[in-house]
């Protein structure tokens, strides 16, 4: 059967091939360019899902060569003459020199001092920031740091690169984020996952209160609160990590 000819011009786009009235009369890359177009997707919640895709893939791509390393949390508002400042320092110098990491939230107090106590020692100083309606900053001693949008995705980060948490007097923040600590690990998503809380003034009645009222009503199994582990001796968080590795 004879070949028909066929010259007709064509179109190429990415994989597609396009004759005749499928030709279009732009090219991608001109509509791209050329056209704005209303602009309400942007506020969108399909628009938002790429951006918390892109918030995962920051982070992750970020983070990902980081080595061990250990999250540590406590208030932004601890001065710098509060003694527990000094000890945010000291674990982070502590740690670092065991060859750990330190990640904080990059604010300012606690975060401020475990991150430059995390950079003096020469070690990775970690700070993953969250947008504020108050801007903030990242402190100065943060010298990897990763700004988030969104709590979640920024959460993710603190456990997924964290062998396990060391937790400062703090906040609602810093609640937030050890019982998340804790669902995840009382709820097996993940395992071996040590917590020290330090500061047993600040953190006794709290612990108290979770063997006594809630342990004992009921609402959480016994041995669950042994997971947390309360001290005021920074010799003794680093041993604790450092026994858990090996
Ligand atoms: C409110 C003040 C500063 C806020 N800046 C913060 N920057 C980064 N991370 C923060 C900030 N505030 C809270 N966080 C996170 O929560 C934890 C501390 O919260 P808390 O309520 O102070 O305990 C901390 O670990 C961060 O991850 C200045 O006054």
């Amino acid at each position: 059967m004879a070949q028909r000819m066929n010259n007709r011009p064509s179109h190429q786009q990415g994989p597609i091939r396009l004759k005749g009235r499928q030709m279009p009369s732009s090219t991608t890359d001109q509509r791209l360019l050329d056209s704005r177009g209303p602009t309400d997707w942007v506020h969108t919640d399909p628009w938002r899902v790429l951006r918390i895709q892109a918030e995962f893939v920051e982070g992750f791509g970020a983070l990902a060569e980081l080595g061990p390393a250990v999250s540590l949390f406590g208030s932004a508002r601890t001065q710098p003459d509060d003694p527990m400042y000094e000890a945010s320092r000291q674990i982070a110098t502590r740690l670092c020199a065991e060859g750990y990491a330190i990640i904080t939230g990059g604010g300012p107090g606690a975060m401020e001092a475990a991150n430059r106590g995390a950079s003096e020692c020469g070690g990775v100083s970690v700070g993953l920031g969250i947008e504020l309606p108050h801007e903030q900053g990242m402190n100065d001693w943060v010298d990897l740091g990763v700004n988030f949008r969104y709590f979640f995705v920024r959460k993710t980060m603190f456990v997924k690169y964290a062998q396990g948490f060391v937790v400062l007097p703090g906040g609602f923040g810093t609640m937030d984020e050890l019982f998340e600590a804790l669902t995840l690990a009382q709820t097996g998503k993940v395992t071996s996952f040590p917590i020290v809380l330090f500061g047993s003034a600040y953190w006794g009645g709290l612990v108290d209160w979770l063997r006594a009222t809630m342990e004992g009503d009921g609402k959480t199994t016994p041995g669950d609160v042994d997971m947390l582990h309360v001290t005021d001796d920074v010799d003794e968080v680093v041993s604790y990590f450092v026994a858990e590795d090996d």
